[in-house]
């Protein structure tokens, strides 16, 4: 099932066929953004996600994207060391990036060695630098980084990045990248995007699966009141934004 809506677009697969078009979207993207500007930033969140974006190490995908262009960013981060099982850079790095010859200097993980409070300094003074030299886009409207391509996962409460329901961080306007010490989800300490800089982005795609979400889906794409409260309801790229959403995810949303 496919729908498209005012540059929002719903697309309900069986979970392999999720990742066959998830692979494709995400090499449109490079395809365009390469040919276009020279460069593809992609921002990539932890969670199941990694593993829906298994088909891109796969012909012809693997051999055919440009992917010395790529520059990698992470929506949000737990403040762990690079190699601990919590870290989001861990997961990409085993399930995707190492696989593909991204230059290691266009991977931007966050400093490890810093305090939530310091990683999230560090790496919004990285993004302002990229923004300068013209690596990242940046938005013409508010100044905020403009992303070719955010991949977003979304938590069973509708938490998005790490922004989570009813936590002060989902109000923040000014600051590109905040952290957070009492994250309701472990670990405790993550940084993470603002929703500016998220709804700046050109492109952003929310993959959610499994029946434990469809609650949280089902208040936003359902039209339900509640849809505010969730962070997820509040995704609205300046671009286009597509869900991939397996069958279980959409299973509370009508036919
Ligand atoms: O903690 C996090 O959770 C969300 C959702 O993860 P999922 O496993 O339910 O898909 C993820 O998008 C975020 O990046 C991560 O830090």
């Amino acid at each position: 099932m496919a729908e498209t809506n005012n540059n929002v677009a719903v697309e309900v697969l069986e979970k392999e066929d999720l990742a066959v078009s998830l692979a494709k979207y995400v090499a449109d993207l490079s395809n365009k953004f390469t040919s276009e500007r020279g460069a593809f930033t992609v921002c990539l969140s932890g969670g199941s996600l990694i593993n829906y974006l298994r088909k891109l190490l796969e012909p012809p995908y693997v051999d055919t994207l440009e992917w010395s262009k790529w520059h990698v960013f992470w929506v949000d981060e737990r403040v762990v060391p690079k190699t601990h099982e919590d870290s989001n850079y861990k997961l990409a790095l085993d399930g995707l990036l190492s696989k593909v010859p991204i230059p290691p200097g266009n991977v931007y993980a966050i400093n490890d060695a810093l305090s939530a409070e310091g990683a999230a300094n560090d790496y919004e003074t990285c993004l302002r630098h990229l923004v300068k030299n013209s690596i990242i886009a940046s938005s013409p409207a508010n100044g905020f980084p403009k992303f070719d391509l955010m991949l977003l996962g979304m938590g069973p409460d509708g938490h998005i990045a790490s922004l989570f329901p009813g936590h002060p961080l989902v109000e923040e306007k000014q600051r590109w990248v905040t952290f957070i010490k009492d994250s309701p989800k472990p670990p405790p300490e993550r940084i993470t995007f603002t929703l500016p800089v998220i709804n700046t982005s050109a492109y952003a795609a929310l993959v959610v699966t499994g029946k434990g979400k469809a609650d949280a889906v089902h208040s936003v794409l359902g039209k339900s009141q509640n849809f505010a409260k969730l962070p997820v309801g509040l995704v609205s790229p300046e671009g286009e934004l597509k869900w991939f959403l397996d069958k279980g995810a959409a299973s509370k949303l009508a036919a």
